[in-house]
C-alpha cells in the first residue's frame, strides 16, 4: 500500500504558499522558492552537523512539514562548505544514558524513513565530507551532487559499528549488491571522483553554485510530469524497505545499544575521539 501520495488537489494551496525561512538559530533552516516550489533545507549545526537527537528531530519535523505543504522538490545541504554531515554525534555514544541512546537510534531510523520516503523529489547537495550518517542522509535522497575534494562513505565498520540492514539496502540500491557488500564491510571512504565512478553520487561540481544549478536541473526534469505518477512510482519502489525497517526496528535498536555498550567499543571510541583531536592539532 502507498504510504503517501502526492495529492494534485492540494496544489492550489501550495501555489499560495510564500517563502518560508526558519529562525537564524535553528538547527535546520528551510527556504521555499515560491516561483519554483523548491525548498532548500540547510543543516545548521556547527561545527560539523553531527547528528544529535535534537538535529535528527528537526530534520524529521522539517520533512514532515514540507510533505504537508506540497512543495515540488527539495535540496538538502549544509551551512558549511567543508562538512555536509559528520554522521552520528559521537558524543551521543560515549558512556550514554540508555534511554537517550535508544531514542537516538530510533530517531536515526525515523530520519532515514522520512527522507527516503518523501513524495517529492530530493537532491543531496553534498558540499563537504559525508562519512557514515552523513552518507546515509545523502543516500536517502533520489539524486546526489557532490562538490570536488571531499570524502563520502559508510565507514561504520572502521569505527566498530555494524551497518544496519535498512542502510545496507539503500547502499545496495545505489551502487549494486556486490560493491555494497565489499564497501560496507570494508567501511570504504571514497573521494568525490571515486564516488562518482562507483555511482555513489550522480554528478560532481567544482563549487556550491554549480552544484546548486545541477541540483535544480534534476528537479526541473519533473516539471512537466504528473506529480502523482512520479511520487506513486517512487513510493511503490521504496515503501517495502520502509515497512521492513519498521517491522524490525525494536531489534535494530537493541542491537545498536548492545554494540555501543560493549566495553571494546567504548574503549575504541575514546581512542577514536583522541585521534580526531590529534589530527586537528597537527
Ligand atoms: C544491526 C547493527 C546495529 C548497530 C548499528 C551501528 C550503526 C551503523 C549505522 C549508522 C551509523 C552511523 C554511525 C555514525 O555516523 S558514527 C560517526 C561517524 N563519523 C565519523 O567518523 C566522522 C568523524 N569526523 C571526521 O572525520 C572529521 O571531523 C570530518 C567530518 C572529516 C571534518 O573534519 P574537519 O573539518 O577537519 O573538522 P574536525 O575533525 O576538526 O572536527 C571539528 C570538531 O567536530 C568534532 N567532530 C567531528 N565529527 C564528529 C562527530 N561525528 N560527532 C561529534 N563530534 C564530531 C571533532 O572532534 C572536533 O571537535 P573539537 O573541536 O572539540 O576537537
Amino acid at each position: 500500500m502507498l504510504r503517501k501520495i502526492f495529492n494534485p488537489a492540494r496544489l492550489s494551496r501550495f501555489q499560495r504558499t510564500m517563502v518560508t525561512v526558519s529562525s537564524s538559530d535553528a538547527l535546520v533552516s528551510t527556504e521555499v522558492d515560491d516561483k519554483t516550489g523548491y525548498a532548500t533545507v540547510t543543516l545548521n549545526r556547527a561545527p560539523v552537523n553531527s547528528l544529535s537527537l535534537e538535529l535528527m528531530t528537526e530534520i524529521v519535523k522539517t520533512v514532515d512539514e514540507l510533505e504537508r505543504s506540497n512543495i515540488r522538490g527539495m535540496v538538502l545541504t549544509s551551512f558549511s562548505n567543508k562538512v555536509f554531515c559528520a554522521g552520528l554525534d559521537i558524543m551521543e555514544m560515549v558512556n550514554p544514558d540508555l534511554d537517550r541512546l535508544r531514542a537516538v537510534w530510533t530517531r536515526l531510523q525515523d530520519t532515514w524513513a522520512s527522507l527516503y520516503g518523501t513524495s517529492f523529489p530530493t537532491v543531496a547537495l553534498i558540499n563537504g565530507h559525508a562519512p557514515a550518517g552523513g552518507c546515509l542522509l545523502a543516500l536517502c535522497c533520489e539524486y546526489r551532487v557532490m562538490c570536488n575534494n571531499f570524502n563520502i562513505g559508510l565507514n561504520e565498520t572502521q569505527l566498530g559499528l555494524a551497518v544496519p540492514p535498512w542502510l545496507q539496502g539503500t547502499m545496495r540500491q545505489t551502487i549494486g549488491t556486490r560493491e555494497a557488500e565489499i564497501h560496507c564491510i570494508k567501511g570504504t571512504m571514497f573521494n568525490s571522483q571515486d564516488a562518482l565512478k562507483i555511482g555513489l553520487v550522480d554528478e560532481l561540481a567544482a563549487e556550491n553554485g554549480e552544484a546548486m544549478q545541477r541540483a535544480l536541473h534534476y528537479l526541473n526534469t519533473f516539471k512537466q510530469m504528473s506529480p502523482y505518477a512520479r511520487s506513486a512510482t517512487k513510493l511503490l519502489m521504496r515503501n517495502k524497505d520502509i515497512e521492513d525497517m519498521k517491522r524490525g526496528r525494536k531489534e535494530d535498536v537493541e542491537r545498536f545499544v548492545e554494540n555501543v555498550m560493549n566495553s571494546d567499543f567504548q574503549n575504541g571510541l575514546t581512542v577514536y575521539l583522541q585521534s580526531l583531536k590529534n589530527r586537528k592539532n597537527k
